[in-house]
């Protein structure tokens, strides 16, 4: 059993309160360490004392607020001196002449805001995705005859389950050297019940790289044998099915294309430093067209039924199933290439709260509506009941279902009287 009082750091200082932040922060403090969580987003920091957290996370309200409530977790926009520093801020992609590379803008003004505190014998762990040498980089820039620890600890948590792995997933440490990974293990032991793998941090750093981007090569596998399934008239879903039925193969989703802030962003950082990631850009372009070539679909359907001034009723804006997160949602580039084309669009989102487009009651989304095109898994959409889908019938105008997500129970709606389209069903 751990002893809290041999533990070498006992106050930590969490930057960045975000998705990963956050959660991270509230456990540490739930595990007996004193954490100051900080924030540059007053809003953010004000939302989370008043318990009004605008992230979707199942169990995080009650691990915040017990966190808080227990003393163990402050808030605040500006840090200070602690024992170690866990840097939590965003590295979306930013395109230089055509070529991704990560903005590391967030972390650089993080750890500008640390420097002024830092101590001899003090951890600083960036947990952010980064591209390789970029700890290493500034384990050197810091190193000026501090005494410092440094580690790379990639963070590896599924949104809609952000809790539960914490706990329970693996974790990677890459230290800058022995003794920083040593010492950023005394942390994460405190909470993780996986293994902990201890590394270096370039090679740490690859890793949470080739991790996410593994994922999306097979997505954009999964999309063009969709793409090349609809050519042929054979359905994708059901070849994919098969497929799987073989002992060593295991096919991802077609769908509309990957959002959120990591599949569709990381693999970027590879290609940011490889000429040889020829694969791994193609995979992403393949991923990235997936939203133009279900609007192909959607102009088909309107073409083909000659509809004028159609109306288009998008349902889910989430970047996937049963989260509120909009960032890198192929419903953005949908519903741009849609309203570029004179199609008007209603956006039904039960799940999301704020969206660069206005969103609307379900009713007010298919009334008067011609196609009801589903851009995300949400449970919701599984569980339309018979009269449910009457309903909507009766309110608009053409009868037409697209499913970008094989999500829908689609006999029903077929038998309710609606035309249903499969994205891959090679119809
Ligand atoms: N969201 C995920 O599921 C996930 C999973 C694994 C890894 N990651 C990686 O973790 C990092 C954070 O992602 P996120 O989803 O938590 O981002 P987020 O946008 O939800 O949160 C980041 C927070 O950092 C704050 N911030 C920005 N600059 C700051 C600064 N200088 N000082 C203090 N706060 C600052 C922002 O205001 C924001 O609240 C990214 O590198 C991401 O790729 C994310
Ligand atoms: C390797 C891995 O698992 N990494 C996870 C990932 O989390 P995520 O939430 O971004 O990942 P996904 O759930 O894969 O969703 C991404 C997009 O791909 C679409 N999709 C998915 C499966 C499919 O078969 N067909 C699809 O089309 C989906 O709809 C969505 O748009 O990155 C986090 C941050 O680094 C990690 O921490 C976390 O472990």
């Amino acid at each position: 059993m751990e002893n809290k009082d041999n533990r070498r750091i006992k106050k930590i200082c969490v930057i960045g309160l975000g998705y990963i932040g956050l959660p991270t922060a509230s456990m540490l403090a739930n595990h007996g360490y004193y954490v100051v969580g900080v924030d540059v987003d007053r809003e953010r920091i004000r939302r989370i004392k008043n318990g009004n957290l605008n992230i979707k996370e199942p169990g995080l309200k009650t691990l915040v607020s017990g966190a808080i409530n227990s003393g163990n977790l402050k808030v605040k926009t500006t840090p200070e001196n602690a024992d170690a520093y866990i840097v939590c801020v965003p590295t979306p992609v930013k395109w230089e002449n055509n070529s991704p590379k990560c903005n590391l803008s967030y972390i650089y003004s993080a750890i500008e805001s640390i420097k002024p505190y830092l101590r001899d014998r003090n951890l600083i762990i960036i947990e952010s995705t980064v591209p390789p040498k970029t700890t290493e980089r500034i384990y050197r820039y810091l190193n000026d005859g501090r005494k410092i620890y440094m580690a790379y600890c990639p963070e590896r948590v599924l949104p809609g389950k952000i809790l539960k792995e914490l706990v329970e997933n693996d974790r990677i440490i890459g230290g800058v050297n022995k003794e920083s990974a040593e010492l950023a293990r005394e942390i994460y032991s405190s909470f993780v019940d996986g293994n902990i793998y201890l590394t270096d941090s370039t090679t740490a750093e690859m890793v949470k790289l080739m991790e996410n981007t593994y994922r999306d090569v097979n997505i954009a596998l999964a999309n063009e044998f969709a793409k090349i399934c609809e050519e042929i008239n054979v359905n994708v879903w059901e070849a994919i099915d098969l497929a799987n039925k073989h002992p060593r193969v295991n096919i991802l989703n077609p769908g509309p294309g990957v959002g959120g802030h990591c599949i569709s962003v990381d693999p970027w950082f590879i290609v940011e430093i490889s000429k040889n990631a020829k694969l791994i850009r193609c995979a992403r372009e393949l991923n990235n067209s997936m939203p133009y070539y279900v609007c192909d679909l959607v102009f088909k359907e309107l073409k083909r039924r000659e509809i004028e001034n159609p109306k288009v009723a998008i349902f889910g804006v989430a970047y996937k199933g049963n989260v509120e997160d909009t960032r890198e949602s192929p419903g953005k580039n949908i519903i741009e290439c849609l309203t570029s084309k004179g199609v008007s669009v209603s956006i039904y989102d039960p799940y999301v709260k704020t969206f660069e487009y206005p969103l609307e009651s379900l009713k007010e989304c298919v009334t008067k509506g011609d196609v009801i095109l589903v851009i995300t898994d949400h449970e919701d959409f599984k569980n339309f009941k018979e009269e449910e889908i009457r309903e909507i019938y009766d309110l608009m105008r053409n009868k037409i279902v697209i499913d970008t997500r094989n999500i829908l129970k689609h006999d029903l709606w077929r038998k309710v009287g609606f035309y249903v389209k499969l994205l891959g069903d090679g119809k």
